[in-house]
This record gives C-alpha cells, structure tokens and sequence, in this order.
C-alpha cells in the first residue's frame, strides 16, 4: 500500500476472553472488572470483591454463557470487530488495526502494528466502537490508549473520534439497519442499553448538579449532556425514532446487563420483557444500540435469554435487530469520518 499520509486507525473494542474455558474468562472478568472505571471502588475493596466473591462465582456460568455463541473463529465480539477492519480498510488508504480494552488484541499490539505498516508513523485515529459517553466503556478505552501512549513514549500523535450518539450518519446508519425488520407485523420496539450503575453517571457530571437530580434531567438543556449516558441513549432513540416515523406509543428504552445490588438505570429489560406481555405487547421487536458489535450481551443475554423471558411471560412472536456490525453504511460512515481527519478535518475529534 502506497502511503501518502502516515496515519493509521485503530479501532477499539471491549474484548472478550481468549477462550470458553474457566480460567480465561477468570482472566478476562479479573481484568475488566479490577478496573475502577468499571467496578469504582477503593483499590483493596475491589480486590476482595472481585477476586473474592464475583469472579469465583461468574467465571464457570459466564464460560458457558460464552460456549451458547461462540463460533470456529472465537468471540463473536472479536470476529465482527476483525470484520469492521476488513470493509473499512476496503475504504480507507491508511491502514487499520484492532485493540481491545481488555484481553487480546492489546491496545499496545495495535500501536505495534500501525508503527510497523507506516515508517515514520505521525498519527492514530483510535475509533472507540461506543457510541455513548460512560466512564466505564468510552472513557476508560480513551484513558487506557492514552496511557499506553505515553508509557510506551510512542511518537505518533493520539486522536480520538468523539461520542457519536447523535451524529446524523450515524443515526442514519442505524435507521437503516433497522429498516428491514418493520416489515413484519410488531406491537412495540425496545431500545435495550447496557445498563450502569446510577452513581456512575453522577460520577460523570461536570456540572456537579445535573444527573439524576430529577426523572426529567436528561431532557432539560445542560452542560451534562456531553457526558451523561442517559441522555446520550435517549437521544439516539429519539433520534432515529424520528427518522423512521415510529410514533412515541411503538417504543420504549430499557437498561441490561446489571451487575451486583446497587441501583442500575431502570428500567430493566429482563423486568420489562417480563412486563410486556402483560401490557398487550405480544410481538418485540428489541435491538441494542450500546453495542456496535454483536456479543455476549446481544446475542446470550437478549437473543436467547430474552427471547425465553418474553415467550414465557405469554409473548407471541420475538426478534432482535443485530447490531451495525459491517452494515456498509456503518463501514461508510467510519471511512467519512477517518477520512475527513486525515484530510485535517477535526469536526469528529474528541476535544478534551
Ligand atoms: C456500552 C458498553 C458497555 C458498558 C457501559 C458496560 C458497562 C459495564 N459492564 C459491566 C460488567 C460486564 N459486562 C460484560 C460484558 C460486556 N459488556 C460490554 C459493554 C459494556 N459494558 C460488552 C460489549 C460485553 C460483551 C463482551 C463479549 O465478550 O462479548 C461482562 C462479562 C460477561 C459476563 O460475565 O456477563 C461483565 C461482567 C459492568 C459492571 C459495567 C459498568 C459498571
Ligand atoms: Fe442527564
Ligand atoms: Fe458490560
């Protein structure tokens, strides 16, 4: 590949354990789970939690969890975030790699083999596969790269592409993608989340004042928004409801995933899909715009689990929308705007 820019992309994701077996998930939760953006707790009571109490106990029901979708390739997480890079190289002349968060690839091996492709490297573009601000998905991949960065003294320059939750590519990549799926007859459609604990986004509140003060902070202007996950995940449904002229009574948002017995975001999915059928919704249609790719938590916790609880509450018919995956508008929309930085752009840019 003839190089005219010496730049590179790194596209970022969460990871997955290298394998099903009992101590590689042990690893991979002791990892992703002593981080204090994730579980924020003192040094030592975190210890003692995770590798007390919640990794003993996760670690074999999270491997078989990982067993009911694992593929010939490995983790579909990793996979579909192998295939991104693929149709986005096919767009881009720079070159592209992964790195995970946590596990393998590292964010460190993806420096590596940016350094490698381009002599004289000048600049990354990491693209974090989060279209929503948390502290414990965007901004640790964000803080993490950045360390690696400057431990490893790398000489290159370090961008990263900003929350994209209301970007209108964006949100014209997911109208898209879910476009197909309202042919078939559907009572409502859940936004389900990956959930957060509550404090989590007091944490995150620049203004001190905003987060969680009332039910309606997330719709009342503030300085918040940029950082506060709520309102991020609220407007991207707004957003791309509004696109596709579904009316306010068709749909709602839910938060999955909780962990421990602190208060998450409510609603919660599992009590909701629970609920729904209840409420005369007996056709689902349910999709997660948390994730790009397809993982453990779409296609166990949703796909298969969710589809149990609903049908088992009295629902009639369930399906979950994938995620944008390789969608090519999605592969587009990742090419426009690595694209327009490499060409001195820095609209997409996170500025910090
Ligand atoms: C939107 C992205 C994510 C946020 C925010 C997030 C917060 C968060 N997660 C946990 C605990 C777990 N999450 C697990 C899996 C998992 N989480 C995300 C994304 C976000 N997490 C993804 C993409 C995945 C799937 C990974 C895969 O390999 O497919 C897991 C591990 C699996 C399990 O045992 O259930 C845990 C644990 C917390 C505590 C948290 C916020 C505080
Ligand atoms: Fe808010
Ligand atoms: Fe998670």
């Amino acid at each position: 590949m003839e190089q005219t820019a010496k730049k590179g992309i790194l596209l970022m994701n969460l990871g997955s354990p290298d394998s099903t077996e009992v101590k590689d998930v042990r690893r991979y939760l002791n990892e992703f789970l002593m981080d204090e953006r994730v579980i924020d707790m003192p040094y030592l009571k975190r210890l003692l939690l995770v590798k007390g109490l919640i990794t003993p106990f996760r670690a074999p029901k999270s491997a078989e969890a990982y067993r009911t979708i694992w593929t010939k390739e490995g983790s579909p997480l990793i996979v579909l975030t192998q295939q991104l890079q693929e149709a986005l190289q096919q767009q881009v002349d720079v070159p592209v790699e992964i790195a995970m968060r946590y596990g393998n690839p590292t964010v460190q091996h993806g420096f590596d083999a940016l350094m490698k492709k381009v002599p004289g490297l000048e600049e990354v573009i990491a693209v974090p596969l989060y279209p929503h601000y948390a502290m414990s998905s965007y901004e640790t991949a964000v803080e993490y790269a950045k360390e690696i960065h400057q431990k490893q003294e790398y000489p290159f320059k370090l961008e990263f592409i900003k929350p994209y939750y209301n970007e209108p590519n964006y949100i014209e990549a997911l109208a898209e993608n879910i476009k197909p799926y309202l042919q078939q007859e559907y009572d409502h459609i859940l936004f389900s989340y990956h959930g957060i604990p509550e404090r989590h986004l007091v944490k995150t509140d620049p203004t001190g004042s905003h987060c969680m003060m009332n039910g309606n902070c997330c719709s009342t202007s503030s300085a918040a928004h940029a950082t506060c996950y709520r309102h991020q995940c609220f407007t991207t449904t707004n957003l791309v409801t509004d696109k596709l002229g579904i009316t306010k009574d068709k749909f709602s948002v839910s938060f999955q995933s909780r962990l421990g017995r602190d208060p998450w975001l409510k609603p919660y999915t599992d009590f909701r899909l629970t609920d729904m059928p209840k409420e005369g919704i007996k056709k689902l249609l349910i999709l997660c715009p948390a994730f790009v790719s397809d993982c453990l938590e779409t296609l166990e916790e949703i796909e298969e689990r969710g589809k149990e609880t609903f049908m088992e509450a009295g629902g009639e018919t369930y399906k979950m929308i994938p995620c944008l995956n390789t969608h090519p508008l999605w592969v587009k929309t990742i090419a426009d705007w690595t694209k327009a930085i490499v060409a001195g752009n820095k609209e997409m840019v996170l500025v910090k």
